[in-house]
Parts: C-alpha cells; structure tokens; sequence
C-alpha cells in the first residue's frame, strides 16, 4: 500500500521543483515572445508528461463511493424559469486529495457550501480549474454525457499546469455518470434542455507560502439549463478588442483556469456598454483572429483564387481553448462538408482577411462554438469603427451551417443519431 504512496510524492516533488526552477527565471522581454514561443510550448509539455507519469499511483477508486441523500429535496422549477447556473441540483460529488494519501473516497453528498480557511492557497495563487459540460436526457429517460473524455483530458491538463493533482479519467466519468443519474428528475424531458455539469479543483492548503498544493478538493455541481436560444437563434454582434489580449504564446490560454476568466469581464463589459453582446479577441501586430468571448470562432468563407467553400477555425497553438465543441464541429464538418466540396481549415487568419472577404462578398457566414450554445451566429463584427458583415441578410438570425452543425451535434446529444460521442450513464 505504502509503496505507491512513495513512488507519486517522488515524482510530484520533481514536478514541483521543476514549476519552483521555472518560476525563478527571469521574464521574457515582451519584444522576444515569437523567438521564446517554442521553448514555452516545450515546457508545457514537459509539466504534462511529469503529471501523467505520477497519476496512476493516485488513482480515485470508484468502488469506495459513498452517497448520502438529501433529505429536503428542492422544488423543481419550471423549465421556461430556468436560469443559466443560477439554480443547482440536491447533491454535489466531492473527492479530497492530499499528497500523503492521494486521492480519498469519493462523495455524493448534499448540495452545501464549503468550509475554508481564509489563507487557502485557492484565495490567494488562484489554484482553481474547471470543466464545462453537460448532461442530455434521451427519449427513452436515459441520461447521457457528450464526449467526456474531452473534459477529463483537459481538467487534467488544466489541474497539471498549476501543480495540482491529475486523476485516472474514467472514474471520474464513471462518478460523474453516476451523479448525474442521481439528479436526472432536474433536466426537463423537452429537446434543448440539459443539466450543465461545473467540475472543479481547487488548491486547499492553508499557507500563504507560493508553492505547489499539498492538498486539493475536487467538486462536480451540477445545473439545469434551458436552452441558450428559446425562441431560434438570434445572431449576436461582436467587438474586436484590439487593446487587451486573453493569451500570448507560452501562456496559460489553452487552459481552463478560472484565473483566464476574471480579466475578460472588463473588455467584455466595455463591448456590451457600446451595444455588442461579446468580444473577438485578436492576437499581435498582424490581428489574427483567436475567438470570441467564451466560444471558439469559426469563419466561412469563398477562397479568393480557388473559390472553393472553407470553413476556417483558428489553430490549436496554446492561445484558444481547445473546446470540445470546436472539435466537433470540425469532425462534423470533415464528415458532411468535405464530401459537399468543403475545405476544413485550421490556419491562422487576421481580422483584416475577414474585413477583405466581407467587402468582397466571400464571407458567407461566421459563428462562435462552445457547450453553452453549441452554435452561435454572428452578425457583424465591429473592428477599428468599421462594421464587418458576416453574411447575414436583415431577417436572417443564422447561416445555413450553423443550423446544420447545431441539429447534426444535438442528434449526437440526445441519441437520436446513436454515436460513440454520447456516454450512456
Ligand atoms: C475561452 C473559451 N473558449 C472556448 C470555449 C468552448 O469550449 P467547449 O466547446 O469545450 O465548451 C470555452 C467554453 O468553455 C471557453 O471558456
């Protein structure tokens, strides 16, 4: 018993001094990021592939489950009174780590508020990140997750980056599977409702001391949600924000960590005051495009000599996300556009590529991709006081390809087009 225990502190300590190694280096100059890119990205991995190596001596062992219920069941709502994360479900899953122990049993256990120390590392370094995802009823009562193993793979990734602790993922879904079957009588029977799934992992030793966690706390909530656009879609218009960037090469952005999260509200708060309901983020002098608000961003465009249909998305290069959704949206696409002609293309573009095929009238539609809406359209996009029209007529609310992407992954959602993408809980 006692061995494994040795073996993952060993090889935590050697991640944490290597994150100890990193952290004294001196800053790079911000003229020299494309030179010292590379040598970020390959440090990254190699903080991944030290986190990978110690997490099966830790792993969280399902069979030692314990699930109280709640006693005082909440009311449900009605659907159409469903708010986006403002309600929450009877229970909550929670498993505690330490690095003396590992992982301890997990727990399903009433929704309740957490007891912390006013010096946990959490409130202080922002050891905390999270996963988004959710949880559909099919048409026989069935509860099925979307391409979990996405999210784990990227809660691991996210918790590695910040020195805490990664986990086998498939007893995490299998946990997660079941707590979301416990609270099945919250997600609606209608087409377009969900329960929204907030795992979680905090850092939770208390010491105000900048160092690698010694203990942790892993929480999965859970949410009913309704869907994004209750009535149709309704495109959304975009601000470019040219005087603030989300990422930078060697940074933190294809993480989800809750510290990316806070300073975007500014930027996006200055949009919504001049009438945009998001932000498109851009990159560097050249303004490439990385994506919008909490989505990714596609781009549907004719190309300029071929005149051959692309359908572009940034590329995964360590600045965006890389949402779950995005990945499916271009598996969709390589399956039922290619074979229509389409080209599928994950490539840098600018601002001003778009601006130059909206004037050209190549843009044929634009759209934002994440887990809250699947797909949302985009109208227009505001950059440097033009208006850059994304191919919408006046009375149009979406592209032709937005629609199809949302009903081809909400058949893959519900089950009605059986895909191995849909986890049967
Ligand atoms: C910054 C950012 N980009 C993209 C996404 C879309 O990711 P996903 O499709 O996994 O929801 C999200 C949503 O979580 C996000 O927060």
């Amino acid at each position: 018993m006692l061995r494994p225990v040795f073996t993952r502190c060993a090889a935590r300590s050697a991640s944490a001094a290597s994150l100890r190694a990193a952290a004294s280096r001196p800053l790079m100059s911000p003229v020299s990021w494309q030179a010292t890119a590379t040598q970020h990205t390959t440090r990254q991995y190699s903080i991944k592939a030290k986190a990978a190596s110690t997490s099966s001596h830790k792993d969280i062992d399902t069979a030692k489950l314990t699930i109280e219920k709640n006693t005082s069941p909440k009311a449900l709502l009605k659907p159409e009174e469903l708010v986006f994360g403002h309600t929450f479900t009877d229970h909550m899953l929670t498993i505690e780590w330490n690095e003396t122990s590992g992982w301890h049993a997990p727990q399903i256990k009433p929704y309740q508020n957490l007891s912390l120390d006013p010096a946990t590392c959490v409130f202080h370094y922002a050891f905390e990140c999270f996963e988004g995802m959710k949880a559909y009823k099919d048409k026989a009562g069935g509860i099925r997750l979307f391409r979990p193993d996405r999210n784990m793979e990227r809660f691991n990734k996210s918790a590695a980056r910040i020195a805490l602790p990664t986990f086998a993922p498939t007893a995490l879904i299998d946990l997660i599977a079941t707590f979301a079957k416990l609270e099945s009588r919250f997600i609606p029977d209608q087409r377009g409702y969900s329960l929204y799934l907030r795992p979680t992992m905090i850092g939770t030793q208390k010491t105000l001391g900048v160092g690698p966690p010694g203990s942790a706390l892993l929480y999965v909530i859970a949410s009913p949600v309704g869907p994004y656009y209750p009535t149709g879609f309704k495109a959304v218009s975009l601000e470019a924000t040219d005087y603030a960037v989300r990422a930078w090469p060697g940074g933190v952005g294809d993480k989800k960590l809750g510290a990316n999260y806070a300073p975007c509200i500014v930027p996006q708060r200055e949009a919504m005051s001049r009438g945009f309901q998001q932000n498109l983020w851009l990159f560097g002098e050249e303004e490439f495009v990385t994506e919008v608000g909490t989505m990714n961003f596609f781009v549907a465009i004719k190309n300029k000599e071929t005149g051959a249909k692309e359908l572009i998305t940034a590329p995964l290069d360590g600045t965006i996300l890389g949402g779950v959704t995005r990945d499916s949206v271009l598996s969709l696409a390589k399956e039922k556009l290619v074979p229509a002609g389409w080209n599928i293309v994950e490539r840098k573009y600018t601002i001003k590529e778009l601006d130059d095929a909206a004037n050209e009238g190549r843009l044929i539609e634009a759209f934002g991709s994440g887990t809250a809406a699947i797909v949302s359209p985009v109208r227009t996009i505001s950059w440097k006081g033009k208006t850059i029209k994304c191919g919408l007529k006046d009375h149009e609310e979406s592209g032709e390809l937005a629609l199809k992407m949302k009903d081809w992954m909400e058949a893959r959602m519900y089950g009605d087009d059986e895909h191995e993408w849909s986890y049967h809980c």
